[in-house]
């Protein structure tokens, strides 16, 4: 049983928003995810710092390179001490095996995962970069390389998660985006689900971004979702 399975998603312009928010929450409550926007302009410093208030971070940098290349990035993310890092699962076998090999033998080694196929992308965007494949049938594939690569776990859609953990096993980690309670706005995201659906489905990580930081009171709408999921 997973303990806090909400991970916030800071997708904030920088700090002093980001800490606006954060400096209202706890550790206990959620962990936070850091990812392309505020890591480009804040650095692994601004990870340090959300660190030192006890908060375990996902770095969400999506790595997708030859294998040396992602093998290295996550061995720096890694050395951070972040609790969790991804790559992309279309980097494929050997540079996820690669990145296993290299931080194999840190004392502390990030949840490492891969993404399969984006929340954002329907049937269409797949066929239209040649992919002829329903996004099911691709996530289930990727999440099957993935595993066997020696990696933790994947995000995928939580529309996908219960297939995953009854072809992967119950331990294989499923982190989901694309989460969006009821009466939210769906914004870019195509595959999506309730929170509650999301934690019956099998889920293990909700990864939530705009329906909390951009809500009216994000404190109020992270502790609601987190009462609709039963963790309060
Ligand atoms: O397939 C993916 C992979 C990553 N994400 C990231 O999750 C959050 C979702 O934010 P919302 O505001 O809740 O839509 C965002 O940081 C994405 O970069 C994803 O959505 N889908």
């Amino acid at each position: 049983m997973v303990d806090k399975r909400i991970v916030v998603a800071l997708d904030y312009p920088g700090q002093d928003e980001a800490l606006a928010f954060v400096n209202q929450i706890s550790p206990e409550s959620c962990r936070l995810k850091v990812g392309k926007e505020l890591f480009t302009k804040e650095g692994p410093q601004f990870v340090e710092k959300l660190q030192s208030n006890g908060f375990e971070i996902f770095l969400d940098l999506k790595f997708h390179d030859i294998p040396n290349t992602v093998a290295q990035a996550v061995k720096v993310a890694a050395d951070l001490g972040v609790w969790m890092v991804n790559v992309h699962a279309l980097g494929g076998r050997r540079m996820m095996e690669t990145v296993c090999e290299r931080v194999s033998n840190l004392n502390q080694r990030p949840k490492l995962i891969a993404v399969t196929v984006l929340t954002s992308m329907e049937a269409a965007d797949l066929t239209e970069i040649g992919l002829n494949y329903s996004p099911e049938e691709m996530v289930s594939r990727l999440a099957s390389l993935t595993k066997s690569s020696g990696f933790d776990g994947v995000v995928c859609s939580a529309l996908e998660a219960g297939m995953i953990k009854s072809m992967n096993g119950s331990e294989f980690l499923t982190v989901t985006p694309g989460i969006r309670p009821a009466d939210a706005s769906t914004d870019d995201q195509s595959r999506i689900m309730t929170p509650e659906l999301a934690v019956k489905n099998g889920s293990d990580y909700l990864v939530i971004g705009r329906p909390i930081t951009k809500s009216v009171d994000p404190v109020a709408s992270l502790e609601a979702i987190r009462q609709s999921i039963g963790e309060i």
